[in-house]
């Protein structure tokens, strides 16, 4: 049977690339920085404008269909995933590094029906690397199948993870011990590229065994949860249970094996659900 959601994806695909020129082009040139919920968590022009740019473009093919943006909640719009198609988008996932044109930016869009994302872009645009990933039938970086790291010693892992945004001194306390308990497993080196979406999908390259992160938003990890799973790998909580990713919290790793190991090594905290405030009634 042919595949409903292909003419979505193809249009994901699509709206990705031409969102990846308006982010490059703009990495070139102007950069003018705003903050939002602390000095730390930016935003700029270009990250609104790339969130409308994919937006109206989905809204004319799709008109019933429903978004979570990150700049749309960040304004106010509600962050509810119902069983209605809905579009899951980050229109600059690595914020911080387009402002120091540090060369990692990715535009991730992720399709969720069901609550089960269907299909997931993600386009590093700066590396020119477009993953793709359906339900069922793989992962692909610039039409390349992709495949998670067959390594699952941990002592001879690469860990990627990110400090976050969270400058409270108590969650960096936690942040660190994390971290000194995953170097001292030992593991051979922790990386992080400064977006959750591309350390996700360097899992799924498997150029780094896991990823790890508590403070992440939904935006950043739908599209690249099913990269992962479909290249082979494993999707976690960080206390061990079943990933929820309205949660804040993400382990995504090559096996069940090096799961396992990073959740005695996390020091796990909770912050408030992404879907925790009820949607406005009008
Ligand atoms: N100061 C900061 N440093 C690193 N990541 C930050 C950050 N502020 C927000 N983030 C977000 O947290 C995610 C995981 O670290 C990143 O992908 C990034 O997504 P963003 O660029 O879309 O905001
Ligand atoms: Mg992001
Ligand atoms: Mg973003």
């Amino acid at each position: 049977m042919a595949d409903p959601w292909q003419n979505a994806m193809d249009h994901a695909v699509a709206v990705a690339r031409k969102a990846g020129e308006v982010v490059c082009d703009a990495l070139r040139g102007d950069r003018a920085v705003m903050t939002k919920s602390s000095v730390v968590d930016l935003v700029t022009q270009t990250d609104q404008k790339v969130e409308q740019l994919i937006i109206q473009s989905v809204k004319e093919k799709f008109p019933t269909h429903r978004f979570i943006g990150e700049e749309s909640v960040a304004a106010g719009e509600p962050c509810v995933l119902s069983d209605s198609p809905t579009w899951i988008i980050d229109p600059i996932d690595g914020t911080t590094n387009f402002v120091h044109a540090f060369p990692f930016v990715a535009i991730s869009i992720g399709f969720a029906i069901n609550k089960q994302v269907e299909f997931g872009v993600v386009f590093s645009c700066v590396e020119d690397k477009m993953f793709t990933a359906r339900r069922g039938k793989g992962a692909f970086c610039n039409g390349e199948p992709l495949q998670v790291s067959r390594q699952e010693a941990v002592e001879q892992a690469m860990v990627a993870t990110e400090f976050g945004s969270d400058r409270d001194a108590d969650v960096v306390d936690k942040i660190f011990q994390s971290l000194r308990n995953i170097l001292c497993l030992p593991v051979h080196g922790v990386r992080g590229a400064g977006s959750a979406a591309i350390n996700m999908c360097l899992v799924a390259s498997g150029c780094v065994e896991a990823y790890y992160e508590i403070g992440i938003h939904v935006w950043d990890v739908a599209a690249a949860s099913l990269i992962v799973s479909e290249a082979g790998g494993v999707l976690m909580d960080v206390d061990g249970g079943d990933v929820d990713l309205m949660s804040r919290r993400i382990i995504a790793a090559n096996s069940k094996t090096i799961t396992e190991r990073l959740v005695k090594a996390i020091v796990p905290f909770s912050l408030p659900r992404d879907d925790a405030t009820p949607p406005k009634k009008s």
